[in-house]
């Protein structure tokens, strides 16, 4: 099976995620894609943390009306941080025969030299990158030149979603509406457990 991956904090998923995955699956020809919800990401803290669990709960709301879409615990279930080097390398342990591709926007691609082993990355799976927020595929390549495996790298188009979970959650905060920025299951999650106000 060729299996994307889209990893994050998801804290919350919205559309953004949700549009990026689906063109991902058109573009580069995926099968599925699992999204998986980082307990602790390698690189930054986690703002207005509502916990793991409720992240992979939220997740699991934004995906669940899309069979090609579903949850991956393999990151949720690591104690501390994750690396995706390890991450990776898990996977294909567990499941030899798929074709990884780890699918993130263009401004994590850009942050790819900072990662660790991210050659050995690239040889675990091919990458496939969004642009997003103007950031242009000739400058990333032009950023990883060098780096052993930046032929694995597959761009796709997106429409530009200028949406993230930070602008998401200081809406709450601020009492803003956030329908049609993130599924309503998720909104519905987020006002009954009263995250992020
Ligand atoms: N609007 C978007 N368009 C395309 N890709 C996105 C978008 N938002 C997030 N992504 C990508 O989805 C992956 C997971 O992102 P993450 O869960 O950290 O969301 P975020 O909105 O960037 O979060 P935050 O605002 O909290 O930093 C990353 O690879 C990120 O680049
Ligand atoms: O392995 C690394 O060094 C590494 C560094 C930065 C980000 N990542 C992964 O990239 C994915 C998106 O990160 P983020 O910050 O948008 O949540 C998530 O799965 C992170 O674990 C991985």
């Amino acid at each position: 099976m060729r299996l994307g991956l889209l990893g994050g904090t998801f804290n919350p998923p919205h559309i953004g995620h949700l549009v990026c995955a689906a063109e991902a699956i058109d573009q580069l020809e995926l099968d599925e894609v699992a999204f998986v919800p980082v307990n602790q990401p390698p690189h930054k803290e986690i703002d207005s943390d509502p916990g793991v669990e409720a992240r992979v709960e939220l997740t699991r709301r934004a995906t669940a009306g899309d069979s090609r879409f579903w949850v991956s615990r393999v990151d949720a279930d690591v104690a501390g941080r994750s690396y995706t080097v390890d991450t990776l390398q898990r996977l294909h342990e567990s499941s030899p025969a798929d074709d990884l591709t780890f699918i993130m926007g263009g401004d994590m691609a850009y942050s790819l030299p900072t990662w660790h082993e991210p050659e050995a990355v690239l040889s675990l799976a091919t990458l496939g990158v969004a642009e997003r927020s103007g950031i242009r595929r000739g400058d990333i390549v032009e950023h990883l030149a060098g780096l052993a495996g930046v032929d694995q790298i597959r761009f796709f188009d997106m429409p530009r979603l200028d949406i993230s979970s930070s602008a998401i959650r200081q809406r709450v905060a601020a009492g803003r509406p956030i329908r049609y920025l993130v599924p309503d299951s998720v909104a519905e999650f987020i006002a009954a457990e009263g995250l992020y106000a």
